[in-house]
């Protein structure tokens, strides 16, 4: 391709809202435009790299049996009414209505458009198992887009679905769908992790995220050095406590604790430990309010709470307006004793003695409480796992790293089969709900993750699997006729071979250099003094180092060399 022709609007600066590397290196060298928060224009270069990422993606999808289909973007609002989900998802569903009136859903995912697509031909049992793809845009109305492609409210998402007459059948083709992810991921060069993680509001049981490892990376991932234990913290698992405190039960006893509001305030004013103290949430469980007594050096997890409750909504902290109505007292003052409220307890607190908790009055705590001093409806893993403490294998201390997440794959279960009629009947003739799986690429999102990995500070270095161009071929000067013609002809020599960005523009030297390093394709061609002894200058764009090639050597130069 010549750059004269190519649509590459690189920029020295970029506006500071640009907060992720990734996102002002995209707009530094010119491969997206804004057209609104969370919507742009994918230019060329970017359009070419999404084209090798979903081409790989293919190759993997259809290596396990794949078929590959493009569903709407408009979804009745009918189907999702069917699915129960047009009321479940608040204004991130974005929503319009047509010239007749009729409300559609712009479509976030496809479950219930692939679920009415397959329910009148799925009769069988012996048409299953049967897996479908797409490649396609979704749409989210995020309250923040941020960081360019890695949360924009258009991307593109592979989403792929299958369908099971039986557990052992999901369970093949989610196992297929892993490794096929490990391959797309390994392939297109990225540090992942395949992790486990929390189902969420899909429901489904067994899931696992595929995390791009990157200090950007808005998941946190708890993982072991010694096995290949590794858990969104959201879902990590902490064991249950080993060592019980013994010492002997003193007697509770009201104090005067005037100012204290928070754990560490209460720790220094007893001259204990804030391991020794404990913290009193309470927390609204669909609609209803629910106390739970954590170790004051804990903090609590929303998703395990929901989890445990199995709660439809999203579990939020109580108001305080609400506490001070329910308890007369404000939030730091709050405990378990005489709650007005069910009190759950962590594991850990299980393990504690004689510990302090709010009196359920403003200005005043108990201290020598234990469990036998109030009602326990129930004790569970509410809390977010901290570092250094034993995985739930137990096979180490975990260590938490920064992921993106650029894939999940689920093991759905029959909600959707059962909510729309998916059923087939099966060899003994009775009708049975499909078993389905889902599984998501972030196709958008993992060019970004790319791009954070492979970079430096002059721009971006494509890996060689997804780059847009293999060779950059650069006059040094489109006046003289001999560097012309040299350059003119290499670029049609290796066009044959390679994919070939030929920079046949009118701009200095130091503008080439610095847009071919922007742009990071991994072999540069520089056409220019030595040109007319037929000698060419080589660099790899992951090294400094610089090459005199003849002309006649070069391809076979390049053969040898290019592995970005
Ligand atoms: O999308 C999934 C599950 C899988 C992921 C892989 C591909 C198939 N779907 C989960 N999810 C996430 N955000 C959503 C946002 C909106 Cl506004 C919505 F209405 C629905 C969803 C929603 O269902
Ligand atoms: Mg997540
Ligand atoms: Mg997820």
């Amino acid at each position: 391709m010549r750059q004269t022709q190519m649509f590459i609007p690189t920029q020295r600066e970029v506006p500071s809202s640009a907060e992720s590397l990734s996102h002002r290196l995209m707009l530094r060298s010119g491969m997206i435009k804004q057209l609104a928060a969370g919507i742009y224009t994918y230019l060329p270069i970017t359009k070419l790299v999404l084209n090798n990422i979903e081409q790989i993606v293919r190759e993997e999808m259809n290596a396990i049996g794949g078929a590959e289909v493009l569903m709407p973007v408009l979804h009745p609002k009918e189907l999702w009414e069917e699915s129960g989900r047009w009321d479940k998802y608040g204004s991130e569903l974005m929503r319009m209505s047509d010239r007749h009136d009729r409300e559609f859903a712009l479509g976030p995912t496809h479950e219930e458009v692939i679920v009415s697509l397959v329910r009148d031909e799925l009769k069988s049992y012996k048409k299953l198992p049967l897996t479908l793809y797409q490649i396609q845009t979704k749409f989210r109305d995020e309250l923040r887009p941020r960081f360019g492609l890695l949360r924009g409210r258009e991307f593109i998402m592979k989403d792929a679905y299958s369908f099971h007459v039986d557990e052992e059948s999901l369970r093949k083709t989610y196992q297929d769908m892993y490794q096929a992810y490990s391959n797309i991921f390994t392939r297109v060069g990225l540090d992942f992790r395949a992790v486990e993680a929390d189902s969420g509001a899909i429901g489904g049981s067994h899931t696992h995220e595929f995390m791009a490892l990157s200090e950007i990376g808005e998941d946190t991932i708890a993982y072991t050095e010694n096995s290949d234990y590794a858990a969104n913290i959201e879902k990590a698992e902490c064991l249950r406590p080993t060592e019980f405190s013994i010492e002997e039960k003193r007697d509770i006893e009201k104090i005067e604790t005037p100012d204290v509001a928070s754990c560490q305030a209460l720790a220094d004013l007893l001259e204990i430990d804030l391991k020794e103290t404990t913290k009193t949430m309470v927390v609204k469980v669909d609609g209803e309010l629910v106390m739970i007594v954590l170790r004051g050096d804990h903090e609590l997890n929303d998703i395990k709470v929901k989890k445990y409750f199995e709660a439809s909504n999203d579990v939020e902290f109580a108001e305080e307006a609400e506490i001070l109505e329910v308890f007369n007292a404000h939030p730091g003052s709050l405990g378990p004793v005489n709650s007005p409220v069910k009190v759950y307890i962590d594991y850990q607190v299980e393990a504690m003695r004689n510990y302090p908790v709010g009196a359920n009055e403003d200005g005043y705590h108990f201290k020598n409480v234990n469990e036998s001093d109030y009602t326990v409806e129930g004790t569970g893993d509410f809390r977010f796992i901290t570092e250094g403490e034993m995985a739930a294998d137990g096979s180490g201390p975990v260590k938490f790293r920064e992921g993106i997440e650029v894939g999940q794959v689920f093991e759905l279960g029959t909600t959707y089969s059962e909510k729309m009629g998916l059923t087939v009947l099966d060899k003994n003739g009775r009708a049975t709900p499909v078993l389905m799986g889902c599984y998501g690429i972030g196709i958008s999102r993992t060019l970004s993750a790319i791009i954070e990995k492979y970079h430096d500070d002059n721009g971006i270095m494509w890996p060689k699997s997804v780059t847009p161009f293999d060779i950059h071929v650069i006059s040094m000067n489109v006046k003289k006729d001999d560097i012309v013609e040299v350059a003119d002809s290499l670029y049609t020599d290796l066009e044959k071979s390679y994919k070939v960005l030929y920079d046949d523009r009118d701009e200095r030297a130091g503008v080439k250099f610095a847009d071919s390093d922007l742009i990071g394709i991994p072999v540069r061609v520089v056409v220019g003094r030595g040109a007319a002894e037929g000698i060419l200058e080589v660099k790899f764009r992951n090294s400094d180092e610089k090459h005199e090639v003849k002309l006649d050597e070069l391809q076979s130069f390049i053969e040898e060399n290019y592995n970005a």
